[in-house]
């Protein structure tokens, strides 16, 4: 296992060229935010905005859509339950973020199906929250897309069938080259899983155990992914990422909020970037 360093934020994050615009960067369709976890998606949405995608549009329940854009202008929304838009949405994404928030009823469920039907082998499907536990508990069957999971370890039980106490490494890797995808296993110690190799992000701090920590690194997955070529570099880049701010931020505080990290990216990412 290989523990990253400082150095895949070089090999990631670039400068950007004078010649471009927003459709050069990239767009993200981000999926999720029952009535209960509104806040699980729109934390997500803020998250890949400041990580620099080009356009973001957020597919939610309605009654999410003021909270979003009042503090969030930036991304566009549309209704999750609304299948046909939720199609053309996906298919003009060049990665789709389905689960946080997304709750695990009929029409969360419906929702998912509409995304793992849609999606293209070319696109790149983050699978978060309770979109992994729909899989699991549903059996869904997954589409073919370059597929990143981003479970903590309860979701990873349930959807390997190791119990958290197994989850070590030979066996967590058997599962993922079932799965045929990217895994990033959340915990204090977070591990990622990929067809090249296994990763220790060395990052990290209690002080992220709070609520929409996930929810946040996932649409950080979504806007490194949608941005960066390389899709390995642009997962393990936004892991890296996500808990260094933290660990910056908790030098002086107990307790680091989601939307705190996600509100240094611009600045973070600044300071990291590189040429090719
Ligand atoms: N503000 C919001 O709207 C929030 C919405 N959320 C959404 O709520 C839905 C359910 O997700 P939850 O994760 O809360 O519920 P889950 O039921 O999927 O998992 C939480 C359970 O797993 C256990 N667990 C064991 N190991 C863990 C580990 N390493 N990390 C985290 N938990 C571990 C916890 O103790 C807890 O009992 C998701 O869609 C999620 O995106 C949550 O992210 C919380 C914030
Ligand atoms: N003690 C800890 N040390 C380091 N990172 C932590 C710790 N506790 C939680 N985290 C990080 O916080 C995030 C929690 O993800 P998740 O449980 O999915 O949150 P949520 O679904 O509430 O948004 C993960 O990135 C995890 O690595
Ligand atoms: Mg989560």
């Amino acid at each position: 296992m290989e523990t990253l360093t400082e150095q895949i934020l070089r090999d990631t994050i670039r400068i950007r060229p004078d010649k471009s615009h927003k459709g050069t960067y990239g767009r993200v369709c981000l999926v999720g935010g029952n009535a209960q976890f509104g806040g699980a998606i729109m934390m997500a949405t803020e998250a890949a905005v400041y990580s620099g995608a080009g356009l973001n549009t957020t597919l939610t329940d309605p009654v999410n859509f003021v909270s979003l854009h009042s503090r969030l202008p930036e991304a566009m929304v549309a209704d999750f339950h609304d299948t046909e838009q939720l199609e053309q949405l996906v298919k003009a994404a060049t990665t789709v973020v389905v689960g946080p928030g997304l709750g695990t009823d009929a029409d969360s469920l419906t929702a998912l199906e509409t995304v793992f039907k849609t999606v293209t082998p070319a696109q790149i499907l983050i699978i978060d929250g309770s979109a992994i536990t729909l899989v699991a508990d549903k059996s869904l069957t997954l589409p073919k897309a370059r597929l990143v999971f981003t479970p903590h370890e309860m979701e990873w039980q349930r959807l390997s069938g190791i119990p958290i106490s197994n989850q070590h490494n030979d066996e967590n890797e058997k599962v993922r080259a079932e799965l045929n995808g990217i895994v990033v296993l959340k915990s204090h110690h977070t591990r990622i899983y990929t067809a090249k190799g296994t990763y220790l992000n060395p990052t990290g701090t209690p002080a992220q155990a709070t609520g929409g920590m996930g929810d946040t690194l996932a649409g950080m997955v979504g806007g490194f992914t949608a941005q960066f070529t390389d899709l390995e570099n642009a997962v393990l880049a936004a892991v890296y990422t996500h808990s260094a701010i933290a660990d910056e931020l908790a030098e002086s505080q107990y307790v680091v909020l989601p939307t705190q990290i996600m509100h240094q990216l611009p600045r973070f990412m600044h300071e990291h970037q590189a040429l090719k």
